[in-house]
């Protein structure tokens, strides 16, 4: 399936949250009206949390049904389950506790006192995904991406500078890996270095991807991902949605843009 680039362009960090929160929405909304439920995969990162703060907070927000949304996360550190820096525990401040979420809804991955060993936080992620799929194979009409996956609606991303998406690190075996819907990373370069991933193969499962990238550190990683350099390399080059990839970025964060996405008649104009 085809899955072409939409890049938007916001004039600053807020100005990309306030958009993205709108759009997640507008989003969830959508496919509420048509299949009843949605599934919203999370990330963590500065911008992710920011977008989540917005979504809670947006005028909007009573316009979906929150307990009739599931999520998802595409990584977490591998820390204690009240760790500050988890993604879970961040985005239960910025948005969960916040909104009248049905908590089973919510799967969180597995934390460091909960199991024994990173690995096994992935392994059991890995089955509550296939469970999950499983469970929605049973709906009539339910055409199925990926037997051990859930249907995800949006996985929204961050990018690190050196172009890493979810726990996918350049050259490291994660973002390489074949055949596994997760994966365990035991020596991130970003701490902690204990970390669980969704594989590229999963994130590419999702029926739309979100980027959601700020600041002049990002420009280059955005830059080399968006002129279609290698995954391996520039992890963030290889995400991409069955249906859409959007890239939705900070002013600043597209100072490095292939000429050709910011030229209103070239092939990738800065379109929806
Ligand atoms: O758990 C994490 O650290 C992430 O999910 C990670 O992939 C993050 O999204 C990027 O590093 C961008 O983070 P910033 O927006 O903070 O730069």
């Amino acid at each position: 399936m085809h899955s072409p680039n939409g890049v938007s362009i916001h004039p600053n960090v807020q100005a990309l949250t306030a958009a993205t929160a709108g759009r997640l929405i507008t989003k969830l909304v959508d496919v509420q009206s048509r299949r009843g439920v949605a599934t919203v995969v999370l990330t963590g990162g500065t911008v992710g949390i920011a977008v989540l703060d917005a979504v809670a907070t947006a005028p909007a927000r009573g316009a979906v049904d929150w307990s009739r949304v599931n999520f998802w996360w595409g990584d977490e550190r591998f820390l204690a389950a009240d760790s500050r820096d988890r993604n879970a525990v961040q985005a239960d401040a910025a948005l969960l506790s916040r909104l009248p979420v049905d908590p089973a809804r919510v799967h969180p991955i597995p934390a460091s006192d909960e199991v024994d060993s990173v690995e096994e936080a992935a392994a059991a992620y890995a089955r509550a995904l296939a469970e999950a799929a499983a469970d929605e194979k049973l709906a009539p009409g339910f055409e199925s991406v990926d037997d051990r996956l859930p249907r995800f609606d949006v996985l929204l991303l961050g990018v690190g500078p050196d172009a890493h998406i979810a726990s996918l690190f350049p050259e490291m075996a994660g973002v390489r890996s074949v055949g596994e819907t997760v994966v365990s990373v035991s020596n991130a370069p970003k701490p902690p270095p204990e970390r669980v991933s969704l594989s590229m193969e999963a994130i590419n499962t999702a029926e739309e991807v979100w980027l959601t990238v700020a600041g002049e550190d990002k420009a280059g990683a955005v830059g080399l991902a968006l002129a279609g350099a290698g995954f391996v390399q520039v992890p963030a080059a290889g995400a991409r949605g069955r249906t859409k990839t959007r890239w939705l970025i900070d002013q600043s964060a597209a100072s490095q843009l292939p000429e050709r996405l910011l030229d209103p008649e070239g092939t990738g104009a800065a379109a929806d």
